[in-house]
Parts: structure tokens; C-alpha cells; sequence
């Protein structure tokens, strides 16, 4: 099956290369607006096919959209990354304009694809994407909470001084430095709740890191992440080709779930062969319904800034 990555810079890369990497695809095609560029990164990525033992083919075009006529996923990374003490929020003027027009192109070529959102701020690009695309809900899911819960993994294992793979945990709510929330109630080591380990200093620790995790690397980097970005993604990709049916956080349209409508926000959802197969209910505690309905304030003022 196709995959169509929008987007040969950081993070589109990324993406194309974990999916390749982990061969389930047939074929991964770049586009980016940057002359010669999406062709350049595929050239490059090709020439690691035999060392690193894949199948998958990757293409690239300058803007040829024909090219990714038929994919049955498209993942859009295309827009500017934030800078140093930047919010993802600031990113909304220049990337709403560039996450409308690939949409069009797009569903154009592939009018059954499934499209996943990464560009910032991504909960609001994935609500334009939904009301400009006319593309049923089931296919349109943004790329958020699998990347805050492998950081949330991440900040929990390094406090309970665990290997990562004993560690659980997912993170809902918005993809933005205030709207996170990392479920620490239900975050288990080896089934075990990890409240059973960690100090109150340590919980509250633990979920600041993760919330600021993108900021944390943006100062660091000089610009935003891209590896775990791109691993989250191909875990994404890969539920919906293999139809392996994952329960993974995505910025999905709420249509009273979680107490909200027309909005997208992160919920646990199964991911499947036809995108998103269900929004699994999971019960909060009343601090956790709070943030959610917080976040999702948030999210809906800067939703209001967007022009259809
Ligand atoms: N949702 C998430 O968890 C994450 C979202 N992001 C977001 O992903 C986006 C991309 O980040 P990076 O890859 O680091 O940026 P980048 O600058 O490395 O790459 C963006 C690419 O998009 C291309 N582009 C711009 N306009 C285009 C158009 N109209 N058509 C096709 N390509 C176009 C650019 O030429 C560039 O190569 C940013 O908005 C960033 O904030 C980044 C990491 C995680
Ligand atoms: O921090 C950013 O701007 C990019 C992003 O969304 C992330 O890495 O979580």
C-alpha cells in the first residue's frame, strides 16, 4: 500500500524513514514544495534500503501530486516548525494556509485516504483539515498523544530509575506546553500503579517534563523534535496498513464524547484499517475532567482564529 508523506523536512524524513525501516509499506512518496528536495531525501533514504534491509520504495516530487494518487494514508507535515520560546499557537497564520491547500491537493488524487496531522498547532490543523476536506471523521486523526506518552514513558521511567518497556502511560487532552494531560492515575509499572514508587514531588515532576517536552527540545535543537515525532507517526501508519487495531491517542472530532463537540482534542481511539474504529470512553477522575474541558477552552480560542 501507498503512504504519502507531505513535507521532506525534519520531520516528514522521519516518518519516512521509521515506516520504511519497519517494512510494511510498498511504497512511501515525499512531497515538498522545495525544489529537488523531497526527490533528495528519498534518493538519500533509498540508499539505506540494503544496509538497513527494506523493501519499501521512496519516492519524491516537487509538487506532483499525481504521484500520490491512490495513497491509502497521507501524512501532513508541512509548515514551519516553532522556534526557541515560541508556542505552537504562533504557528497558526503561516500553516493553516499551507495544511488547507495540501489537504485539497490530497483528497484530490486519493479520495479515500486517510489522512494523519502533524503540522502545529496540530489539534487546530486537524479541526481545519476536518471542516475543509470533506473527508469523513473516521479519516482524519491527528498525531499528538502517541508522541507526549512515549515522552510521558520516558520521564516515568527515568524517575522510577525502570527500564521503559515496564513502564505504561498515555497522555490526552491538547498537544500544546499547558494543555496536555499525562493520565498519572492510571500510569502502571508492570501493572503496578506507579503512585506506589513515586513521591508526590516526583508525580508533579514527572508531568511538567512531559508537558514541556516539546519546549524542553525546541531550546535544545534550536528548532522542534523529529525522531520520536517520526517513530510516532510510523506506530500510527502501521496500526491502520496492518489493521492491527491499537488503542493510541489521537486529536480526534468529539461529538459530545468526553463532554465536547466540534472540536478535536486527544481521546484513546482503536486505530484500524478504516482510521479511526472507535473513541474508547475511559473514566477520569473529576481533576482529570476539569483539564480535559480546560484544554479544550484553550484549543477552541485559538480554533476561533482560523479563516475557512
Ligand atoms: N504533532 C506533533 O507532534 C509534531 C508536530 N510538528 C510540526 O510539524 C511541522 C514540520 O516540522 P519540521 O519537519 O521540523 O519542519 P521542517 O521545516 O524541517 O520541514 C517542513 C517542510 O515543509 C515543507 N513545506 C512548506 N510548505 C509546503 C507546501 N505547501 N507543500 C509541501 N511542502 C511544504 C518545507 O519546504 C519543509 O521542507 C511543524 O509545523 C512542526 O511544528 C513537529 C513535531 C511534532
Ligand atoms: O514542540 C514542537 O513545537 C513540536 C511538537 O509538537 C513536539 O515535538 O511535540
Amino acid at each position: 500500500m501507498k503512504v504519502t508523506v507531505v513535507g521532506a523536512g525534519a520531520v516528514g524524513a522521519s516518518c519516512a524513514e521509521y515506516i520504511a525501516m519497519k517494512d510494511f509499506a510498498a511504497e512511501v512518496v515525499l512531497v515538498d514544495i522545495k525544489e529537488g528536495f523531497a526527490e533528495g531525501k528519498a534518493m538519500d533514504l533509498m540508499q539505506t534500503a540494503s544496509l538497513n534491509g527494506f523493501d519499501t520504495k521512496i519516492t519524491g516530487t516537487t509538487g506532483d501530486y499525481s504521484k500520490t494518487a491512490g495513497s491509502k494514508v497521507a501524512v501532513i507535515t508541512s509548515g514551519i516548525p516553532r522556534k526557541p520560546g515560541m508556542t505552537r499557537e504562533e504557528l497558526i497564520g503561516i500553516n493553516a494556509g499551507i495544511v488547507k491547500e495540501v489537504t485539497q491537493n490530497l483528497v484530490k488524487h486519493s479520495p479515500d485516504v486517510i489522512i494523519i496531522v502533524v503540522s502545529n498547532p496540530m489539534d487546530t490543523m486537524a479541526y481545519l483539515v476536518h471542516k475543509t476536506s470533506g473527508l469523513p471523521k473516521e479519516r482524519i486523526i491527528g498525531m499528538g498523544g502517541a508522541l507526549d506518552s512515549a515522552r510521558f514513558k520516558y520521564r516515568l521511567a527515568e524517575a522510577l530509575e525502570s527500564p521503559i518497556s515496564d513502564v505504561d502511560g498515555m497522555v490526552i487532552a491538547a498537544h500544546s506546553d499547558t494543555g496536555m494531560l499525562p493520565l498519572f492515575s492510571k500510569a502502571t509499572r508492570n501493572g503496578v500503579p506507579v503512585s506506589e514508587f513515586l513521591s508526590d514531588e516526583q508525580k508533579a515532576n514527572v508531568i511538567e517534563e512531559t508537558k514541556i517536552g516539546g519546549a524542553t527540545l525546541t531550546k535544545l535543537l534550536g528548532t522542534s523534535a523529529w525522531y520520536a515525532p517520526g517513530a510516532a507517526v510510523s506506530v500510527m501508519v502501521q496500526s491502520i496498513l496492518c489493521d492491527q487495531k491499537k488503542m493510541i491517542p489521537c486529536s480526534l472530532m468529539l461529538d459530545g464524547e468526553y463532554g465536547e463537540s466540534d472540536i478535536c482534542l486527544g481521546v484513546p481511539a482503536i486505530i484500524g484499517k478504516d482510521g479511526v474504529e472507535k473513541i474508547v470512553n475511559i473514566t477520569l477522575t473529576e481533576e482529570e475532567k476539569a483539564k480535559f474541558a480546560e484544554a479544550a477552552k484553550a484549543v477552541r480560542d485559538v480554533n476561533g482564529d482560523l479563516k475557512f
